[in-house]
């Protein structure tokens, strides 16, 4: 059984269709990659999977479990959490603070504050952010609020991570460390991964599977070496792209 299962899921915003008909399986432990060109309807996918968003249509199942009706709450707490594009972490408190508001809610929420602290001190040790636990988040430069954003993630112990543009804006060098660090964390907490990434080399280098998305529609999905030399992936995408 597939851990989570979209069957033929539409989605309409007002007169606005940002996903039609779209189906995927993805399997326990899998990193796959959603690519496809601004506006193509993958930040709307990771919404209507973690609740944020409604479906207009179609069936979404986790673990066994119809979650399309429930709320963000609800489906957080069976174990999906994500990370946004825009990351947004609480910047008057500690990084460390940070982590305890998520570890006490979620998948695997710890209500007592020093067990939901021991967790989240481990969890950044795991992501190298132990150094910065007491810098208020605020200070901390892009690349350290992208790995906050992930450790938050982490901290409601999930199952399924959604991974929004976690490497956009980052340099060459950023990038290669926090792919190392998702590799890790994907092997360290037995995640399953989906990662919305335009930087097409970092999803090559991290997914055993791409399934990519053209106008809210599923265009193709295949292994990594199979999508970069797809006829329909290239002049759809890469031919609107410089990059
Ligand atoms: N809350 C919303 N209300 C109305 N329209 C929306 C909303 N969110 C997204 N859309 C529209 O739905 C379509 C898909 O948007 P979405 O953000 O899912 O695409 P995307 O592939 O994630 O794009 P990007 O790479 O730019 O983030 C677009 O036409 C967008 O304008």
């Amino acid at each position: 059984m597939s851990l989570l299962r979209l069957d033929d899921v539409s989605k309409s915003y007002g007169g606005v269709s940002a996903i039609r008909n779209f189906s995927l399986h993805v399997e326990e432990g899998e990193i796959v990659g959603l690519m496809g060109a601004n506006g193509a309807g993958k930040t709307t996918a990771f919404s209507l999977i973690a609740g944020t968003q409604p479906v207009t249509n179609g069936e979404i199942w986790f673990a066994g479990a119809r979650i399309d009706q429930m709320s963000a709450y609800q489906i957080n707490r069976l174990g999906i959490a994500r990370t946004f594009q825009i990351v947004r972490p609480f910047v008057g408190l500690t990084v460390l603070e940070n982590l305890v508001v998520a570890a006490m809610h979620g998948h695997q929420a710890e209500p007592a504050r020093a067990a939901a602290e021991a967790r989240s001190f481990a969890i950044l040790q795991e992501l190298g952010l132990a150094r910065q636990a007491d810098h208020l988040a605020g200070t901390l430069t892009l690349a350290g609020r992208k790995r906050l954003e992930i450790a938050r993630a982490i901290a409601t112990g999930p199952r399924l991570l959604l991974l929004d543009e976690v490497l956009a804006g980052l340099t060459a060098t950023e990038v290669a460390a926090a792919l190392d660090m998702i590799r890790h964390v994907h092997q360290r907490y037995h995640l399953t991964l989906i990662v919305i990434e335009h930087v097409m080399r970092a999803l090559m280098k991290l997914c055993s599977r791409i399934v990519v998305l053209h106008h809210g529609e599923k265009l193709a999905e295949g292994a990594p070496n199979d999508i970069v030399v797809d006829q329909r992936v290239i002049s759809a995408y890469f031919g609107k792209r410089a990059s």
